[in-house]
């Protein structure tokens, strides 16, 4: 992790204002964060803290009102101005998983992932077969016929990580995405998020509530009305505490 590298992702000092005059709300200041290839960051904080619309401006969904964001050392976005078409950047660069799988329901588990590829151009048969291995690396090759109503949440999430991956993004970014999972299933969808990271290179953003499994990141950070922080490792370490 050479800080000469250029980042995976560098967010400085992004604020987002919605709204205006009365109806104003400051949703995210000066908000700055660096994430190495291969690192894995959780983002806690309470309930409209700010982290969604933290996640979405780098997820270039969202765009900030100030700040500038740079994917792999290039910069798409200074302030609401971004530098690139952000729909194929988004496409080519980023991974999104969220709290629910969002599954195509009429599609089998290895569709899903396969459909992923096939809209940035790969062939029917390269895509199968990289879904294929994507599938074998998640541990849910067995599941790849199935549709995604015969799947437990904790499986229907791991195709939704296949599906994430499937374009080999730089970043991948997950909000809350264990809330609809027991501790043991939340756990292991955490860890897949490490590996990812730590055999791919990726940085890995995942915003959560879920303290149980802090261990399995490398950074945590911390935001708390719109103001995001850097935690100490001991802060971690105490809130990894299960209560
Ligand atoms: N589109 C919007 N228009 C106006 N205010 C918004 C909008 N989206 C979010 N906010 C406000 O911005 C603040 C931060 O919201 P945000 O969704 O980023 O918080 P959060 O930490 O992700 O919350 P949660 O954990 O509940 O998802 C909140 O006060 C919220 O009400």
């Amino acid at each position: 992790m050479s800080q000469s590298e250029p980042a995976a992702i560098e967010a400085e000092q992004l604020t987002k204002i919605y709204g205006s005059g009365n109806t104003e709300v400051v949703a995210m200041k000066d908000a700055s964060m660096r994430v190495e290839k291969g690192e894995v960051v959780a983002l806690l904080g309470p309930s409209g803290s700010g982290k969604s619309t933290f996640l979405t401006a780098v997820g270039l969904i969202n765009s900030p009102t100030r700040g500038r964001i740079s994917i792999g050392g290039q910069l798409v976005h200074d302030g609401d101005v971004a530098y690139t078409n952000l729909r194929s950047f988004r496409r080519r660069h980023l991974g999104f998983i969220f709290q629910k799988s969002n599954l195509i329901p009429f599609l089998s588990a290895i569709e899903n992932v396969q459909i992923a590829m096939q809209l940035s151009g790969e062939s029917a048969r390269a895509s199968r077969r990289r879904s294929m291995e994507l599938l074998e690396y998640l541990g849910v090759a067995d599941r790849a016929s199935n549709f995604p109503s015969m799947l437990s949440g904790g499986q229907q999430q791991r195709i939704a990580v296949a599906r994430a991956l499937a374009n080999r993004p730089s970043v991948i970014l997950a909000d809350e995405p264990t809330a609809a999972l027991d501790g043991h299933r939340g756990r292991q969808v955490m860890e897949l998020f490490a590996k990812v990271a730590h055999e791919q290179g990726a940085g890995v953003i995942v915003v959560t509530h879920d303290h149980r499994a802090l261990d399995v990141f490398d950074t945590i950070y911390e935001m708390e009305d719109g103001l995001l922080s850097r935690s100490a490792p001991s802060e971690s370490a105490h809130a990894s505490v299960p209560h």
